[in-house]
């Protein structure tokens, strides 16, 4: 039987109805797989700041000592509540899920106090603590959803369970997959279905390291470490010819196949569909992934894989990135030097910390 670990992606989430009928209770067998949730859409924006317009949530109010930052945790709370109401009838579980979320916020909320309250102390600065802030207020997002869906399930009569690599509670230690290792050890998915929270505490930092979209890293990783047969990951469009949302649904085709040569290229654009790091472990463990569209569950989606190796060339996809640069050099004097000067450029662009997509060269220029 196939064994494989899903993701799914914080726009689908939000669609949980849809989530429930044509991805947990669609088989017949629920088990042998293993999921991997993201935040609800728009709380991880909330908890740290819109990844698409940059206003700030939770996070940047704590980083710019914005006193503000209370009311935020407060007003999260009631957002994070309003999506229990719908998603528990039952008083019960809802009373649960409540309390499991009013109980992280308080403890978000206690452990931000005692910071400032330390920072106040000439010898300590905010600076030194950010990045862990960052860490564990962007764990919550995930902790809610895992928790929700695992507590969901059971009511509906499925062996799930919520795995927590939020490192909350629990004393996680080791690398991303040491931890992921260590979690999976008691599991047996032919029995259970484990609900694993997107975010995982780890000593390099998820969200240091991979930044937005971490979840995919974890998915990934959690393949890997536990060798899926199928990688497959649940988003609210298929991965399409070009970005619906510029160019309109209506206007863009499901791509059925690809390799992970293109997913390498288009992660180098900076396209948000997969994470830039997900692809590349997959591809070392020969692991095939499936891009699906949670609205339309009869439709396969997209299979990338090593075997997929057409024979002539096409053009399969079309993306692009705004704010993009094209520094020119030219000197005559470069003739038979252009690799040094191309070196230190590199090494000036790498500090400045600036993403380079493309570079090209002749005998006196350097682009
Ligand atoms: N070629 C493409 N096919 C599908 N989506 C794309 C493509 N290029 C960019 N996108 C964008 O990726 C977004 C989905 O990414 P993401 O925010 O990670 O969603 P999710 O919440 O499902 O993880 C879509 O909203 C879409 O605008
Ligand atoms: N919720 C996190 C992690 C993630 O992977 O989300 P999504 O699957 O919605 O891109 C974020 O917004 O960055």
């Amino acid at each position: 039987m196939t064994y494989t670990v899903e993701k799914i992606g914080g726009t689908s989430m939000s669609a949980f109805d849809a989530v429930l009928d044509n991805i947990f209770l669609r088989p017949k067998n629920p088990y042998n797989r293993v999921f991997v949730v993201s935040a609800y859409g728009g709380i991880t924006d909330a908890l740290l700041e819109s990844k698409r317009s940059g206003e700030p949530g939770i996070y940047q109010l704590v980083a710019k000592h914005d006193e503000q930052w209370a009311d935020a945790i407060d007003a999260l709370e009631v957002r994070l509540k309003m999506i229990n109401e719908n998603l528990f009838a039952d008083p019960l579980n809802r009373t649960r899920a409540d309390n499991f979320i009013s109980e992280r916020l308080k403890d978000a909320k206690d452990c931000i106090s005692n910071i400032l309250a330390t920072c106040s102390y000439g010898q300590f600065t905010l600076r030194q603590y950010l990045p862990q802030i960052r860490e564990f207020l962007s764990s919550i997002g995930e902790a809610h959803s895992a928790y929700n869906t695992a507590l969901k399930l059971r009511t509906l009569g499925v062996n799930a369970m919520f795995v927590d690599l939020s490192g909350w509670n629990n004393k996680l230690s080791g690398t991303l997959d040491e931890v992921i290792v260590e979690a999976f050890k008691e599991i047996d998915v032919a029995t259970e279905l484990p609900i694993v929270t997107g975010y995982a505490y780890c000593d390099e930092g998820l969200m240091k390291t991979y930044d937005r979209g971490y979840s995919e890293m974890t998915f990934s990783r959690i393949a890997c470490q536990t060798s899926a047969d199928l990688a497959i990951i649940h988003k609210e469009y298929h991965l399409s010819s070009a970005d619906p949302r510029i160019a309109g649904p209506e206007n863009v085709l499901p791509i059925g196949q690809s390799n992970f040569d293109v997913a390498d290229q288009l992660a180098n654009l900076g396209m948000e569909a997969i994470h830039p790091n997900a692809a590349s472990g997959l591809r070392k463990k020969d692991i095939p992934l499936q891009i699906k569209n949670t609205f339309e569950p009869e439709h396969k989606g997209t299979l990338i894989s090593q075997a997929y190796q057409p024979d002539s060339e096409k053009i399969e996809i079309i993306a692009g990135r705004d704010k993009v640069f094209a520094l020119h050099i030219f000197d005559q004097a470069m003739v038979g030097n252009v690799d040094n000067v191309g070196y230190e450029l590199m090494e000036m662009i790498a500090d400045e910390r600036v993403n380079l997509v493309g570079k090209e060269m002749s005998a006196n220029s350097l682009t």
